[in-house]
């Protein structure tokens, strides 16, 4: 990049598992990070937005900590930049902001040292950072996004024309992904591993043959996570009642929690938003849509 450009980097939000897809489903949603990047004297992170206030300003943001790595791999070091940081993806309610960060992180590295990774590169990084494929992948690739990460390497197969409605119930409270993993067990049972494994495997045969019934069943019928992190999410139970209730597809936390998702055929989300809201007060009752675009990069000149 030179002195007179600019990089805009946008990394869209996501949700993952959809229930029992634990670590390995993510589907993007339309809320972004947004970073605008300009050669500088030193590293710095500036919040534009209130969701970001609370970042770290220096090289201990998490943006910097992965672009660093990256380029260090590379045998590079990365030239100091000022970043402007806007989202509209709450921090630890599960819509993804660490992955879009770390999304972010690899983007910003890819660009400011021009190493030419490739989609597949990237997500290669992404996932090994965040530990799982599920969340950066859908804000790599955008979409509906099934992945696997594996020490022989990372797969990952992004399904094309993806489409529901999503009404998300977002709690007031936080729940750190790191405290909610540590509410699941260390290993599970070989016959309840196999239970969990053959509903993970129907959901994502029922979301692609858009048999949303069945959807909605697996969904509730998860044995990878949520019936431990259940007790730490009222809304969650309630949330399912309901979407049985109003004929939605059905609900699962969105990641962590504590947000949780109502998943709605095309067409029936306001209404169903509508239904939903007197039911949660003290939640912020938002509808979301599949953001089918992953994070891009755009270089742009500098007005004189
Ligand atoms: N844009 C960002 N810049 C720096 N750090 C971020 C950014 N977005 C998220 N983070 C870090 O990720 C944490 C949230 O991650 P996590 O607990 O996994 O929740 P979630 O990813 O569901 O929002 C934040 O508390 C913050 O430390
Ligand atoms: N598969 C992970 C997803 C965490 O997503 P987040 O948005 O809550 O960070 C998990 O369930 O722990």
């Amino acid at each position: 990049m030179k002195e007179d450009e600019m990089l805009k980097i946008i990394v869209p939000g996501s949700t993952a598992n959809l229930g029992p897809g634990f670590d390995s489903v993510g589907l993007a949603v339309n809320r972004y990070l947004t970073l605008d990047v300009r050669l500088a004297e030193a590293w710095s992170f500036a919040p534009k937005t209130p969701e970001v206030s609370g970042i770290p300003r220096g090289t201990d943001n998490l943006v910097y900590e992965v672009a660093d790595k990256v380029a260090d791999a590379h045998g590079r070091r990365l030239p100091s930049c000022a970043v402007d940081v806007y989202s509209d993806i709450p921090f630890t309610r599960g819509l993804g902001s660490s992955a879009a960060a770390v999304v972010a992180g690899v983007e910003l590295a890819d660009a400011l040292l021009e190493l030419g990774l490739s989609r597949e590169q990237k997500m290669e990084w992404a996932a090994r950072y965040e530990g799982h494929p599920d969340n950066v992948g859908a804000s790599l690739y955008g979409g509906l996004v099934i992945g696997c990460c594996r020490e022989a390497g990372v797969d990952v197969v992004r399904v094309p024309e993806f489409d529901v409605e999503i009404v998300a119930i977002i709690p007031g409270y936080e729940l750190e992904t790191k405290k909610a993993r540590g509410q699941l067990p260390a290993q599970w049972p070989r016959a309840r591993a196999v239970e969990a494994s053959a509903v993970s495997n129907v959901l994502v045969a029922a979301l692609l043959t858009k048999n949303w019934k069945l959807a909605g069943r697996m969904m509730a019928a998860d044995l990878f996570h949520q019936p431990y992190r259940k007790p730490l999410v009222p809304e969650l139970a309630r949330a399912e009642a309901l979407a049985e209730e109003y004929g939605a597809i059905g609900a699962a936390l969105s990641g962590a929690g504590p947000t949780v998702l109502v998943f709605a055929e095309p067409g029936q989300g306001e209404r169903l938003a509508h239904q939903l809201r007197p039911h949660f007060p003290t939640c912020d009752i938002a509808r979301l849509s599949v953001e089918p675009r992953g994070s891009r990069v755009y270089k742009l000149a500098l007005e004189a």
